[in-house]
């Protein structure tokens, strides 16, 4: 029987889109919301599946906190950009990565699986 092991954190950056209907997008920033979701298929003697502190610690590690997206990554980083970049780096740690969703705001975002 499965899990679905849910970590969430927040980073602060800056972005444009490269082409937002014909032409590129004024600087602007976002609170933005980053959830991954890891499939566990057993857990261990003390009920965990993985480590909420573990992926939460990774998270850390590799979100462009306070940097300016477009010099990160080498595409247009919309949300739905960013959730597919994100998605590639945390499925190299975390094999059993199910998807990643990123918020820019409450209220949109996108989410990227395979
Ligand atoms: N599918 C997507 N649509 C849009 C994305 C995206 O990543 N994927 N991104 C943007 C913009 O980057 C932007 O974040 C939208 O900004 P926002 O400030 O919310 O635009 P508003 O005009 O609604 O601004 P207000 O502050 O609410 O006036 C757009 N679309
Ligand atoms: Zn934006």
């Amino acid at each position: 029987m499965p899990w679905i092991v849910r970590v969430k954190r927040k980073f602060n950056a800056a972005h444009f889109l490269t082409d937002y209907h014909g032409k590129p997008e004024p600087l602007h920033g976002h609170t933005w919301t980053v959830e991954v979701f890891i499939k566990a298929e057993e857990l261990d003697k003390g009920g965990m599946g993985v480590d909420f502190v573990e992926i939460d610690n990774f998270l850390k590690d590799i979100l462009p906190d306070y940097t300016l997206l477009n010099d990160v990554f080498d595409f247009s980083p919309s949300a739905e950009n960013v959730a597919k970049g994100l998605y590639k780096k945390v499925k190299e740690k975390y094999p059993n990565l199910v998807k990643v969703v990123v918020w820019e705001t409450e209220t949109c975002g996108a989410e990227y699986y395979e």
